[in-house]
C-alpha cells in the first residue's frame, strides 16, 4: 500500500463533532494537511478516469479493466433521472445551508449510522477536516421531521425515489464487474434466484464549506470505501482526487467530471471478494476558496448478516484465498479503529 504521510491513525481523539464549519473565516493551525504527499493534481486529456457509457457493446470488458487497474471509473447512460440528481442537490443545499443549531436537531446520536456530522471514522485524526456529513442508512424522516417539523416530506421522498435507484444501479454494475471476472449468479450464494443483490445501502450526503485558504486544509481525508462500490454523484464543483499508483510515480489525479455521470469506485470489500484482483482505491475530495461544495455518496455492501471472503472460484492452489471473511459491520468497525490498516488486518499470510 502506498504510505500517505501526514497521516496517523489515532488511538482515539474525540473532538468537537459539530462545530460549525462554515463559520470558520480563517484557516488556522487547525488543519495542517499536507498536500504535497505526491505531486499536485493532475488533471489532463492525456490522463484521465475513464468514462463508459452502459450502453456501451464493450462494457462488461471495460468495466473489468477499470476495476482492475484503477479502481474507479464515470458511468454515463445509466438512466437516473437528471431532474432527480437536481432535486437531490436542492434538497442536500437546503439542508446544509441551514443554521448549525437546526443541522444539530438531526445529529448523529453516538453509536449510530444515521443522523449529522463529521463522516465517522475521521474522528481518528487529530485534526479537523472541513466537511460535513448527513448519512441516511434508513428513511431519514425521524431525523428531519426534528429540523423541519411542518415540510420534512419533499427532503424524505427524495432521499428515498434516488436510493431506489441507485439500488438498482448498483446491482447492475456489481453484476457487470464480477461478470468480467467470469463470476455468474450461482457463485454467489447469497444473491436471490433473478440474481437480485439484496445488499445494505447507504446514502451519505457530503458538505465542504468554501475555505479562504484550500491549500492548507482538506475536505475528506484520503480513505478507501468499505462497501462493495459506491456510487458518487460529484456535483458541478471540482474536489474529487484519486491516487494513482499503476505507473511509477503515485500522484493524485483530479476527476474532470464529463456531465450527467456518476462516479464508480471499487470498495475494500469487493476487493476482498475478488481476492484483490479489484482495486479499492484512496481518493480524497479537496476544499473550494469561492465556493462550497455537495457530493452524495450511495455506498452498496453485502446484506448485513453475510460474510464476504474470496470467491472460491478466484481461488487456486497458485493463489490460495488473501483475505478471511468478514461481515460488514465488522469491517465498518476495523476501518473505524484502525483506519487504513482495516484491510492488512484480514491477510491471510
Ligand atoms: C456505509 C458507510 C461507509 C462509510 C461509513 C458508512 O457507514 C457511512 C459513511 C461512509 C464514510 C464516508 C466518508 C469516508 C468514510 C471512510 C467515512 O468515514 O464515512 C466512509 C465509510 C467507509 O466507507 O468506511
Ligand atoms: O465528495 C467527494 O467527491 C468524495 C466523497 C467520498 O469520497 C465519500 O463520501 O466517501
Ligand atoms: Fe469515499
Amino acid at each position: 500500500m502506498v504510505p500517505v504521510s501526514g497521516f496517523r491513525a489515532h488511538t482515539t481523539h474525540v473532538h468537537d463533532n459539530n462545530q460549525d464549519l462554515s463559520s470558520v473565516q480563517e484557516v488556522s493551525d487547525s488543519f495542517p494537511w499536507r498536500l504535497d504527499d505526491f505531486p499536485a493534481g493532475v488533471s489532463s486529456s492525456v490522463e484521465s478516469i475513464p468514462v463508459i457509457n452502459l450502453t456501451d457493446p464493450d462494457i462488461v470488458n471495460r468495466i473489468g479493466h477499470a476495476c482492475q487497474t484503477s479502481g474507479v471509473f464515470q458511468i454515463t447512460g445509466h438512466g437516473v433521472p437528471v431532474g432527480l440528481i437536481d432535486r437531490l442537490e436542492l434538497q442536500g443545499r437546503r439542508f446544509f445551508s441551514l443554521p448549525i443549531e437546526q443541522k444539530l436537531k438531526a445529529a448523529r446520536r453516538p453509536g449510530d449510522l444515521s443522523g449529522y456530522g463529521q463522516a465517522l471514522n475521521l474522528s481518528h485524526f487529530e485534526k479537523v477536516m472541513r466537511s460535513e456529513g448527513f448519512t441516511m442508512a434508513d428513511s431519514p424522516a425521524n431525523l428531519v421531521c426534528q429540523v423541519w417539523p411542518d415540510d420534512y416530506t419533499e427532503f424524505c421522498d427524495v432521499m428515498e425515489q434516488y436510493k431506489k435507484e441507485m439500488k438498482a444501479l448498483a446491482s447492475k454494475i456489481i453484476w457487470l464487474m464480477l461478470s468480467s471476472l467470469g463470476i455468474c449468479k450461482e457463485d454467489l450464494e447469497w444473491s436471490g434466484p433473478n440474481g437480485e443483490l439484496d445488499g445494505s445501502a447507504v446514502l451519505h450526503l457530503n458538505w465542504y464549506p468554501r475555505c479562504p485558504d484550500p491549500n492548507q486544509a482538506i475536505g475528506l481525508a484520503p480513505h478507501t470505501d468499505s462497501p462493495f462500490i459506491t456510487i458518487l454523484y460529484p456535483s458541478s464543483t471540482p474536489g474529487l482526487q484519486v491516487l494513482q499508483d499503476h505507473r511509477a510515480q503515485a500522484h493524485w489525479l483530479s476527476v474532470d467530471r464529463v456531465p450527467g455521470s456518476l462516479v464508480i469506485n471499487v470498495g475494500d470489500l469487493l476487493h476482498i471478494l475478488t481476492n484483490g484482483r479489484f482495486r479499492s482505491p484512496l481518493h480524497q475530495a479537496l476544499v473550494n476558496q469561492d465556493k462550497p461544495r455537495f457530493s452524495a455518496a450511495f455506498f452498496f455492501g453485502p446484506p448485513k448478516d453475510t460474510s464476504i471472503g474470496p470467491l472460491i472460484k478466484l481461488t487456486d492452489a497458485d493463489k490460495g484465498p488473501l483475505y478471511r471473511a468478514v461481515k460488514l459491520a465488522e469491517y465498518l468497525g476495523l476501518k473505524k479503529k484502525h483506519y487504513r490498516d482495516a484491510l492488512d488486518l484480514l491477510k491471510l499470510t
